[in-house]
């Protein structure tokens, strides 16, 4: 049976997190580990790209006990959408699940949130496992955090549903695409910045070919990665208060996703900007002393691209800003950092923000 690399105290449950190569072949049997009687169906929540790579994989460890169904959406954020959510739920519909079956989310964040939103709302909520096969879903498979997004801003529907297990099969990651290894990088620089300075020293050292880390080097650095998580979600699940940490970078990311266009730039190229913005927003309104050129000249080697895109203009992007969850009473707030490892969360002026922002795009 596979080792559980750490264990989430949510306020419904406790639940595992795995986190090996090959776990997918296991999969059946960690469920049945998980000490709950069989479930009547399994649903495979899957996209385009990773159901014909794994999905077959995962299905063959379940030996005909259950009903077993695959459901695959397009790849890619434009899935995070009331259409998807409604065919997902028809599809479960139609497949007859009830409240004794299970929703296996594999893939990366967008399967892992759509489908643990579908999870969180069928007959108003039945078990689901996420099996992360994205660098950046080492961050959303953990937490509870489920929805999809709006025109109007990211994530604005959804639920917090924790899962019943994590099933993190770091093999599935060498398919991924460069790019997608920057964005997943992004979070785990997240969590360097906000709690664990010292994974920041890890990517420099150990990071040095995007795509080609070695697995032990990737299981410990994502099991360091998620430590900072959970330590988070563990003291405030629902984000009454220092959950909010955790949106370091998002404030300006998720406004840029949405105004730019849902998939334009990956979440994780958002949040590359986003935290580089706070970063400076930090110098201004706290009179931090961050090294932001130092925060640049690394994100340069690993191949990001800071630049606010030119298509989005600082009102609107301001506009977006306001509606984003942490916002109260029309004033954005910011998480912000007084030093490394050292966040806190403050009401901006949208003048002070349209100003840096005006700077940053040399308007
Ligand atoms: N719930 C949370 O706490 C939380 C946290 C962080 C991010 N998110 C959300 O996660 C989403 C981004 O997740 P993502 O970056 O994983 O995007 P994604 O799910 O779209 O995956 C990125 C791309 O990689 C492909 N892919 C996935 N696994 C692959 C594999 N093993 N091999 C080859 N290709 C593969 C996908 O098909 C997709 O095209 C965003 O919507 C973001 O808002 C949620
Ligand atoms: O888990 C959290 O809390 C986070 O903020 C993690 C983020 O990386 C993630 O993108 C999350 O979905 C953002 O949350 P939101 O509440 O701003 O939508
Ligand atoms: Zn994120």
């Amino acid at each position: 049976m596979a080792e559980r690399a750490l264990e989430i105290r949510s306020e419904s449950h406790t639940y595992p997190i795995y986190i090996a190569a090959g776990l997918r072949h296991q999969t059946a049997d960690i469920l049945k580990g998980l000490g709950k009687s069989t479930f009547s169906a399994v649903l495979i929540v899957t996209d385009e790209t990773v159901g014909p790579l794994y999905a077959e994989e995962v299905a063959a460890s379940f030996a005909d006990e259950q009903p077993l169904y695959i459901c695959t959406l397009a790849a890619g954020e434009q899935s995070k959408s009331m259409e998807t959510y409604y065919e997902l739920m028809t599809f479960a519909l139609n497949c007859h699940l009830d409240r004794n079956s299970v929703i296996v989310a594999l893939g990366g964040g967008v399967v892992g949130d759509a489908a643990g939103f579908a999870a969180a709302t069928y007959m108003r909520g039945i078990d689901y496992v996420q099996m992360p096969t994205t660098l950046l879903a080492h961050d959303s498979s953990v937490g509870g955090k489920t929805g999809i997004n709006h025109p109007l801003g990211k994530n604005l529907i959804g639920a917090f549903h924790p899962p019943a297990a994590v099933i993190y099969d770091t093999e599935t990651l060498y398919t991924l695409p460069e790019k997608e290894w920057r964005s997943g990088l992004a979070e785990v620089i997240k969590h360097g910045w906000i709690q664990d300075p010292e994974l920041l020293k890890v990517i420099k050292d150990q990071w040095l070919d995007l795509s080609a880390v070695p697995v032990d080097v990737l299981n410990d650095t994502i099991r360091q990665s998620i430590q900072v998580k959970a330590e988070i979600v563990q003291l405030d699940e629902r984000e009454a208060g220092i959950r909010a940490f955790l949106n370091f970078g998002h404030t300006l990311g998720h406004a840029i996703e949405a105004e730019a266009g849902y998939g334009t730039l990956t979440h994780g190229e958002a949040v590359a900007i986003g935290m580089d913005f706070a970063m400076k927003l930090s110098g201004k309104v706290l009179g931090s002393s961050l090294d932001s050129e130092a925060y640049n000249e690394e994100m340069i080697r690993l191949g990001y691209d800071l630049t606010i895109p030119a298509s989005c203009e600082p009102e609107t992007l301001l506009a977006h800003m306001k509606r984003d969850k942490k916002a109260a009473e029309q004033k954005v707030r910011f998480v912000l950092l007084q030093e490394a490892g050292v966040p806190l969360v403050r009401p901006v002026e949208d003048d002070t923000i349209l100003d840096l922002l005006k700077e940053e795009m040399t308007i």
